[in-house]
């Protein structure tokens, strides 16, 4: 059954830039879906969307009112005058059902886990930029979220360190199982961690291939395993290539 629904007709910037048009999928509860598609045609402009941010389309978006939904943007956004704690007691500060002394003890196992227990009373100056995605990443989970929106959370970021978080998502995707819409350059990245990748179109996007990742969980992290399945779905759909250059890199080894 469907828990995210999107219908979008069209969405079109005041400036006349239209860059979503005919584009509708459906998610089911607990689906981790990857978006791929061309620089610039509207992946962060969807999540946007979907998160409540602009609502200045045409269309629908559906799923449960009473959703927790957390978004972690392509720039870890972090207020400069709160420390690590303190940004993320942000979002815990929001009425929730759970009780406060289980969701702190879910920030703490969180901090510790990302190996920043020792930086929660620092300030985003102080931290590396690998640091700040860590802290972002920790916000975004702290809430238990059922509906988890991700813009490319790993770029930039050293491969090992990338990998590392990549295999924390996985597991904490798997304890708790929120619907995560995760947008990315990399078909590699998308081929790991998603069960369906939802490839769009030059803008206005609309999507051109719906495909289920047909790779049993736990995924072989090697992309030497994982080019058997890119190959075949490359030679499938060779269109998928044309204007989209970044897939032919290894972005994810
Ligand atoms: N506020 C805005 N006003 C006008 N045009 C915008 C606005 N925000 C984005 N756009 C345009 O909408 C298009 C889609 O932008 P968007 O950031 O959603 O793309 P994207 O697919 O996420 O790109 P990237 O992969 O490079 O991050 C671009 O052409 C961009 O210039």
């Amino acid at each position: 059954m469907s828990f995210l629904s999107v219908d979008l007709q069209h969405k079109t910037y005041p400036n006349g830039v239209c860059t979503l048009r005919d584009l509708r999928f459906q998610a089911g509860k607990g689906e981790f879906i990857a978006l791929v598609g061309p620089s610039g045609t509207g992946k962060s402009t969807l999540l946007n969307l979907i998160a409540g941010l602009d609502a200045g389309f045409e269309g629908r978006i559906d799923y449960p009112a009473d959703t927790t939904l957390s978004f972690m943007f392509q720039e870890p956004r972090l207020l400069p005058w709160l420390n690590v704690e303190d940004n993320i007691r942000l979002v815990l500060d929001a009425p929730s059902r759970q009780a406060d002394t289980q969701r702190c003890a879910r920030m703490d196992a969180l901090l510790e886990q990302l190996g920043l227990a020792d930086f929660r009373a620092s300030f985003p100056g102080q931290l590396s930029g690998g640091m700040k995605r860590r802290a972002a990443l920790v916000r975004a989970f702290v809430t238990q979220p059922g509906l988890l929106l991700m813009d490319e959370p790993f770029q930039s970021l050293d491969e090992p360190t990338a990998q590392g978080l990549r295999q924390l998502l996985l597991q904490w995707w798997g304890e708790t199982r929120p619907t995560v819409l995760f947008v990315t350059h990399s078909l590699n990245e998308a081929l790991l961690l998603a069960d369906r990748i939802l490839f769009l179109s030059a803008r206005p996007a609309h999507i051109i291939l719906d495909y289920p990742v047909p790779l049993v969980r736990p995924r072989p992290l090697a992309t030497s395993q994982l080019q058997p399945v890119r190959n075949e779905l490359l030679q499938q759909h060779p269109e998928l290539l044309s204007g989209i250059p970044t897939f032919y890199q290894p972005a994810c080894p």
